[in-house]
């Protein structure tokens, strides 16, 4: 599991060291770490050409101390400074001590081998500021190692809200920041490695799963599990316009673990057709046998409001997707009120806007501002309805009504296909019914959905739902090793 902290709760655990420690202790860790990383990315160390952006703060001063130490292993260092007058003296004397050098030559942050970015870390507010700016545009032969946050990134949100260096590397610093995982932000870092400088972090408000963690997770059957003990997933999808749904729906159904599926719908015939293992039944959710968890939405067209009605009566975990959303947004979370059981939603950007209008009465926030600040807009979203909500996007992000979230590591942009989303809820409900709760549900499935995204991506090509479906058998396998 990947933990990742705020500035506010950084910054506590820095002070408590920090007070036990003498003074330049915590940065000479970061920039031992720093330097090391660097000095594995270069092909040799010595003779290499190496440029620090540097700051007006301590992350400029772990950008120049780490210069230092690669300059005494004979690469040749030079400084840009961004803001001469406040640059970290310490560092800037290392650097010098070392042999490096201070350079106004802008020109060699493009013919650098290794470029450190220690414009701004964690005290950054904004984008760049214009004296920094034109290294964002500039081309670059080397490698930029972004030094804790990549300059122009809210570590807190991962929201870049200007201009922001890109990094290949991002090394941060006694835990990971939110920013680094969530998009946009986390595609301006890169591969993210953490150096342990010894902090002492309370409990994490973001966490990413990895492939141990899912190991871990899944369900795995023993000699006793009958179909139902293994659960029953309910799936009601589908419509005379959207009968695909159904079928998308199902085919992730089948490969999330649940003992068995139940179909509940119009498109019947298609999925036996399809999928003869499924048992199907027409009608709504009131009427069908016995299921450990619902999903209800995807392609549901006129017939989601009364499956939606009929699944939140039951008091089994539901999943709301698609066309359930847009009937729950309009019945608000008065709607869930009365459950026993959890709820999961997971809606698009668009669903949500609609869903927290829904909420508060109030016009839909727009759903690119939804999606620049996900791990707000999904807390926010939580707590408003009281239920899980995974928010599905660029990073698909998990969160519960209390705040704490999980953002998914896995994905491509391919997965942003027609149907897809239908996949991940069968998938999602699968997890359901076979026991897990809604947090470890959504954010195993979409993992799972991830990785099979990625596995039918291979290739480079387009993908579509269906191979993303088809490849979950695979990324279970991928994941319990
Ligand atoms: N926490 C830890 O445990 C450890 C932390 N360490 C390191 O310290 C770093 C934090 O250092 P920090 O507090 O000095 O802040 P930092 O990010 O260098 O910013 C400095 C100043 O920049 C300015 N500024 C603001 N926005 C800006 C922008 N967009 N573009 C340009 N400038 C901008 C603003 O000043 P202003 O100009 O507004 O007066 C701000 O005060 C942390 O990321 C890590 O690298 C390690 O050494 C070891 C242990
Ligand atoms: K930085």
């Amino acid at each position: 599991m990947r933990h990742a902290h705020t500035v506010e709760q950084v910054r506590a655990a820095e002070a408590e060291l920090m007070a036990r420690l003498p003074e330049g202790t915590l940065m000479q860790r970061a920039a031992a770490g720093l330097a090391a990383t660097c000095a594995r990315l270069l092909p040799r160390v010595y003779g290499s050409r190496v440029v620090v952006l540097a700051g007006s703060g301590d992350n400029g001063g772990d950008a120049l101390y780490a210069g230092a130490r690669l300059a005494r292993r004979g690469a040749a260092v030079s400084a840009l400074l961004l803001a001469p007058e406040r640059v970290h003296t310490g560092g800037l004397a290392a650097l010098r001590a070392a042999g490096g050098r201070v350079t106004t030559d802008q020109g060699e942050f493009s013919r650098a081998d290794l470029v450190l970015d220690g414009i701004v870390g964690i005290g950054g507010r904004g984008g760049l500021r214009p004296e920094a700016q034109p290294y964002a545009a500039a081309e670059r032969r080397g490698v930029v190692v972004a030094v804790d946050v990549p300059s122009g990134v809210d570590p807190d949100s991962g929201a870049v809200p200007g201009a922001a260096l890109r990094a290949d590397v991002t090394v941060c610093f006694g835990t990971y920041k939110p920013g680094l995982l969530v998009d946009p932000g986390a595609s301006y870092a890169g591969i993210v490695q953490l150096v342990d400088i010894g902090l002492a972090l309370p409990g994490a408000g973001v966490t990413a799963l990895q492939h141990d963690d899912l190991a871990g997770m899944l369900p795995v059957p023993t000699v006793e599990s009958d179909k139902y003990r293994r659960g029953v997933v309910g799936v009601a999808a589908g419509s005379a316009r959207y009968p695909g749904a159904a079928l998308l729906a199902v085919a992730g159904a089948l490969r999330g673990g649940a003992g068995a599926v139940r179909y509940v719908g119009t498109a019947a015939e298609e999925v036996v057709r399809r999928f003869p293992e499924v048992l199907v039944t027409e009608g709504g959710p009131a009427g069908a046998g016995r299921v450990q968890a619902w999903v209800v939405g995807p392609g549901g067209g006129d017939g989601a409001a009364r499956a939606l009605e009929e699944a939140l009566a039951s008091p089994v975990p539901v999943l709301v997707d698609a066309d359930g959303l847009t009937e729950l947004a309009r019945l608000g979370p008065a709607a869930l009120a009365g459950r026993t059981a959890p709820t999961l939603l997971t809606p698009h950007t668009g669903e949500a806007a609609r869903l927290l209008a829904g909420a508060t009465a109030q016009a839909p926030p727009a759903a690119d501002e939804l999606a620049a600040a996900r791990l707000a807009s999904a807390r926010r979203l939580a707590a408003e309805y009281r239920a899980t909500v995974l928010l599905k996007g660029s990073t698909t992000v998990v969160a519960e009504p209390t705040g704490e979230v999980r953002v998914n590591p896995t994905g491509t942009s391919w997965l942003a296909t027609a149907g897809s989303g239908d996949v991940l809820a069968g998938l999602a409900g699968s997890l359901l019914a076979a026991g897990l709760g809604t947090l470890d549900a959504a954010s195993a499935a979409a993992y799972l959905h991830g990785l099979g995204g990625r596995e039918a991506a291979a290739g480079g090509g387009p993908v579509t739902a269906l191979d993303v479906a088809a490849r979950l058998g695979s990324a279970w396998r991928v994941v319990r090793g």
